[in-house]
Order: C-alpha cells, then sequence, then structure tokens
C-alpha cells in the first residue's frame, strides 16, 4: 500500500461563507480537514477574489456569486458546495469547464420553505398582516370583511418539484384544493391535478404560489399580462427567487386591488448584509409580507444543510465521488483500500480513453478498476491501481490533450 497522500488534509484549504452551520465544520474536522477559513457574512467581492485564491473548496449559501471573473482567480479550487438548493449563485459552465464538480442540498429544506409559505397563505386570508400592523399603530378595527378560511380555497403551484409537491401535501390537509402548473408532467400527490398551461391555473385559483428555478424561462415570469390572467382578489407568495416576479407589475396590482395580498421572501436586488437598506416599492403595503430570503432557514434545515453538502465535499476529497453533482458527470465509488485512485476529467472529445488506457499498457501497469461517466462537454474517469504509485504518470496523463485536469488519490 502507499503511504504517500497527494495533498496533507492539513493543506487543503476549505473557505467556508455566509454563517454556514458548525455542522459542516464538525463534518470536516472529523474527516481529518483541519485547515478551514470561516466567515459569517458573504465577502465583498474584491475580498471574496483574494480570499478563493488559495481555497481548494468554497462553501456558500446564496449571498455569494461565483461568476467566471472570479472562478478566474480560484487557481486551486477542486469543489464548490452551495449550502442551499438554488445553485443560480454559480456560473455552473464556467466551473464545469475548469473541471470543478458544484455540490448543493437539493432538499434539506424544503419542508422549512413549504411552512412558511402554508402559513402565509393562513394569514393573508385572514388579513391579519394589516390587522398587525393596525393595531401596531393603536387602531382597534375589529371586522371579518374579506377575511377567509383557506378551507375549500384553490391553491396554483407552479413548479411542482420539491417545494410544490411538499406544499401540495401539507395544503391539501388543511382541505385546500390544490392544482399545480408544471413544464414537465408530475404525479399529482394527494388530489392534486396538473392544469394545462399556466394561463389556465392563474385564471382559477384564489392563492399562487411560485416554486420554479431562476433561468430564462422564468425571469419576469410574473409579470403584469401574467397578473392579469389572475382571478380578481387573489394572493401571490413567492419564496422561489425574486427575478420571477416583476414587481413594479405586483405594485401596480395591489395598488388597484387586483391583487390583495402578497408574501415575498425573494426579491431581485438582495441587500447584502443587514448594513444595508432593503429598497422596494412593496415596504409601503400593509398587506404584503416582506422577508428576508428566510425561507430556508430554520435551525434543522440549517443543521441537515451543513451535514450534507460537507459531507459530499469529503466524499469527493476522499474517494472522488461527485454522487449529486449538479453540473458533473455523476460517479458513486467504492472504496479504495489498499489502492491508488487517478482521476482523470476531461473534454468529452473521441479517443481520450483509448490514450488514457495506452499510457497503463506501456508501463506494464494493471487497472484494477475503471469507472467512466461522461456528459456532452465532458467526461470524469476514475481509475484504481493496486500496489503502484500511479505519480509519475500524472505528468503523461495531463498531457493528453484535451484533459481539464488529473489528479491522485491514496
Ligand atoms: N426562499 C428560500 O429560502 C428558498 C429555499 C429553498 C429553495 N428556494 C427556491 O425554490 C425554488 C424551487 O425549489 P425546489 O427544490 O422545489 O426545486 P425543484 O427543482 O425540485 O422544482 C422546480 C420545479 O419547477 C419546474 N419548472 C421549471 N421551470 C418551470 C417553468 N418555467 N414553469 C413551470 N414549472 C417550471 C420544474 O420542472 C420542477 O418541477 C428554487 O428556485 C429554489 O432556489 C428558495
Ligand atoms: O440559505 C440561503 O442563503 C439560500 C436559501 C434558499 O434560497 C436555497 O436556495 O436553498
Amino acid at each position: 500500500m502507499v503511504n504517500k497522500v497527494s495533498l496533507e488534509k492539513s493543506k487543503i484549504k476549505f473557505l467556508l461563507l455566509e454563517g454556514i452551520h458548525q455542522n459542516a465544520v464538525d463534518v470536516l474536522k472529523a474527516a481529518g480537514y483541519t485547515n478551514i477559513e470561516y466567515h459569517q457574512k458573504a465577502l465583498e467581492p474584491e475580498e471574496l477574489k483574494e480570499a478563493i485564491k488559495d481555497a481548494h473548496f468554497i462553501g456558500l449559501r446564496s449571498r455569494t456569486y461565483l461568476t467566471e471573473d472570479v472562478l478566474q482567480e480560484a487557481k486551486k479550487l477542486i469543489a464548490i458546495g452551495c449550502f442551499c438548493i438554488g445553485t443560480n449563485q454559480v456560473d455552473l459552465q464556467a466551473a464545469k469547464k475548469r473541471g470543478i464538480p458544484v455540490f448543493n442540498a437539493p432538499f434539506s429544506n424544503t419542508r422549512s420553505v413549504a411552512e412558511l409559505v402554508l402559513g402565509e397563505i393562513l394569514v393573508l386570508m385572514r388579513n391579519v398582516p394589516q390587522s398587525n400592523a393596525e393595531v401596531h399603530r393603536g387602531v382597534w378595527n375589529k371586522s371579518a370583511a374579506g377575511s377567509r378560511e383557506a378551507r375549500g380555497k384553490k391553491l396554483g403551484i407552479v413548479g411542482y418539484g420539491h417545494i410544490g409537491s411538499q406544499l401540495s401535501i401539507i395544503a391539501e390537509s388543511l382541505g385546500m384544493k390544490v392544482f399545480f402548473y408544471d413544464i414537465q408532467n408530475k404525479l399529482p400527490l394527494g388530489n392534486a391535478q396538473q392544469v394545462g398551461s399556466l394561463e389556465e391555473l392563474l385564471n382559477k385559483c384564489d392563492v399562487i404560489s411560485l416554486h420554479i428555478p431562476e433561468n430564462d424561462s422564468t425571469k419576469n415570469l410574473i409579470n403584469a399580462e401574467r397578473i392579469a390572467q389572475f382571478k380578481d382578489g387573489s394572493l401571490l407568495i413567492n419564496a422561489a427567487r425574486g427575478t420571477v416576479v416583476d414587481i413594479d407589475a405586483l405594485a401596480d396590482a395591489l395598488k388597484s386591488g387586483k391583487i390583495r395580498g402578497a408574501a415575498l421572501d425573494v426579491f431581485p436586488e438582495e441587500p447584502a448584509s443587514i448594513n444595508e437598506e432593503f429598497i422596494s416599492p412593496l415596504r409601503e403595503f400593509d398587506n404584503v409580507i416582506l422577508t428576508p430570503h428566510i425561507g430556508g432557514s430554520t435551525t434543522e434545515a440549517q443543521e441537515n444543510i451543513g451535514t450534507e453538502v460537507a459531507s459530499k465535499f469529503v466524499k469527493y476529497s476522499d474517494n472522488g465521488s461527485t454522487l449529486s453533482s449538479v453540473n458533473f458527470p455523476e460517479v458513486s465509488l467504492p472504496e479504495h483500500i489498499g489502492s491508488a485512485r487517478l482521476l482523470h476529467i476531461h473534454h468529452n472529445k473521441p479517443g481520450i480513453l483509448n490514450k488514457i488506457n495506452q499510457i497503463f499498457v506501456e508501463k506494464n501497469i494493471n487497472i484494477a478498476a475503471q469507472y467512466l461517466q461522461t456528459d456532452p462537454n465532458i467526461g470524469y474517469v476514475v481509475i484504481d491501481v493496486d500496489s503502484t504509485d500511479p505519480t509519475p504518470l500524472l505528468e503523461q496523463l495531463r498531457a493528453i490533450e484535451g484533459t481539464i485536469r488529473a489528479r491522485v488519490l491514496y
């Protein structure tokens, strides 16, 4: 067995930003990784560029933007962890072309978001935000006008993925009738019904809740034209991404009463820290619940996310496993005790695997196990060799045209 290590664990630097839960630090330390730079807040762009220069792993949440420009500085970066669901803050293609897998926690905070949305539906139905604001101002306006039960009302969910479907179940248990629109055909849970178009959903439902990702198809999805298709006096909830709703169009609809209440947890522009003022035309409305992107911010969710994403870092660093990466060919690998493991990441072009294997044939080195996974852009080959130190082969492997990076794990 080879005793050398590719890079001592104490030299592998983890840069953890945005107050990631302590569980992440504990998982890394338990696995022998002690070089952890921890920040409670997001870093300013120039600080980030400096700190990422010698980082092998970076962990972030929704306020750190890893653009092409920032990744340019990250010459040593091996993997990125989004300690959340969304990965829109990372340029996934720019990471991929550098051979950097991106991991996230696809459902650790799902329940937390669904519970917050359900609570918002209930209080908006009862005009609680307005009553609360009035009582705080000393106004005792005891009235049932416009106050409704959720039971029997129609909930329209846009995006029936992890959160949308979880919300569907718990809303139905309250007696709401659930309809959803999704670009994919989805298995409806309970008595929920999928509808054929967004327009049909907006026309039909009393409450619309958005649970779609940020991408080109969802940018300003809820704009003036769409809002015109809402039932009069309906409610809108957005705990997905801020770019999905045209805020000025929503403000107009709130003024006219077309939309009678709303809850927003995410915004097109979110302050970077508590020191920056939140500016929005929605601040003037008592019938709008505004929260600072805390849909997934519960103790339970943050604990789970810390453990989940840090464990993915450890698996990739120790073992090369990329299972559940969002931008990378996924390989789930067994332990490699007693053998050295070579990782080769390359552009997906014909003949590269052949060239890799030829090197082993020429050196008369037996390949104990080999794993290959590709996507249209890149290939990821993992090669186990028994009782042989493959370090001298690294130069040859790196010289193969189309190689993005090659490493050895011992
Ligand atoms: N507020 C928060 O703190 C918070 C927390 C977690 C997740 N989120 C956000 O919630 C969103 C949903 O998360 P999820 O885990 O349910 O995602 P998911 O990937 O499980 O589900 C998204 C669903 O949206 C559908 N979809 C995509 N584009 C669509 C379109 N144009 N029209 C209709 N449907 C479309 C997909 O087919 C999928 O079913 C994400 O944007 C995520 O970033 C926010
Ligand atoms: O924790 C965060 O900053 C982001 C939470 C949420 O938007 C997510 O994508 O999981």
